[in-house]
């Protein structure tokens, strides 16, 4: 099975768990991105949901499919949020924001009752940290956060787009990836980050995931924290 393959069947999975009348987070990346696309063919046949997305290129996916959009002003919690991940270790933790949508990502599965990650067995690890960890930082802090995650070992590395142009978030933040290698306390390392001022979110999710469906040549494994 190759990685797309695998990708469309956790997404298909994950549309046996959603139901009539939900408000639904959806998530960011490609393999959420298959998901919005078959929640599309779903509401065309006449399921009814909302969904609050975590991105701006979700949103517009979401709209362009006629995926109604709300707001958490209209609907404060959420019945399940959706979403890939770059790596799942040990207990569902998590490394997100490959995409840069971590923090929205984190708001939205946070308002949610269940957290179903969706990803192709190749995010599976043992320990966290093979995958650069996303830190969002506000653009004036820049200089600072960087020594600090400098003075913690984390390597932190400015992200660029491709044509060298400086990433710029959805919230309007500029994102530091951190190349630090194996991170074997990921609770630690996440209360670490959040002690740092100007940091304004990281892609670590600790105790968020409910749920992971995980497509390999074997089929969809759930995964359980
Ligand atoms: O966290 C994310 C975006 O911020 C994505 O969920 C993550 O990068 C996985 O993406 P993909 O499904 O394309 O592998």
């Amino acid at each position: 099975m190759t990685q797309d393959e695998a990708k469309l069947k956790a997404a298909q999975r994950a549309l046996d768990f959603v139901q009539d009348g939900m408000s639904l987070g959806l998530g960011s990346g490609t393999t959420s991105a298959i998901f919005i696309k078959q929640l599309g063919e779903r509401v065309k046949q006449g399921l009814r949901v909302q969904g609050i997305a975590t991105s701006d290129a979700s949103q517009r996916l979401a709209e362009s499919l006629s995926i109604p959009i709300t707001t958490f002003d209209q609907c404060p919690e959420l019945d399940i949020a959706i979403d890939g991940a770059d790596e799942v270790g040990p207990d569902l933790a998590l490394i997100k924001g490959g995409g840069g949508a971590m923090l929205r990502e984190k708001i939205v599965a946070g308002a949610a009752h269940r957290f179903i990650v969706i990803a192709d067995s190749s995010k599976l690890v043992d320990t966290l940290g093979r995958f650069p960890l996303p830190v969002e930082v506000i653009q004036m802090a820049l200089p600072l956060v960087s020594r600090k995650l400098e003075a913690l070992d984390l390597n932190p590395k400015l992200r660029h787009h491709p044509d060298g142009s400086l990433y710029i978030t959805d919230e309007g933040n500029f994102i530091l990836d951190c190349a630090c290698g194996s991170i074997p306390d990921p609770a630690w390392t996440a209360s670490e980050l959040r002690g740092i001022v100007g940091v304004v979110e990281h892609g670590l999710f600790v105790n968020m995931a409910s749920l992971a469906l995980i497509a390999g040549d074997d089929g969809v494994r759930e995964v359980l924290p």
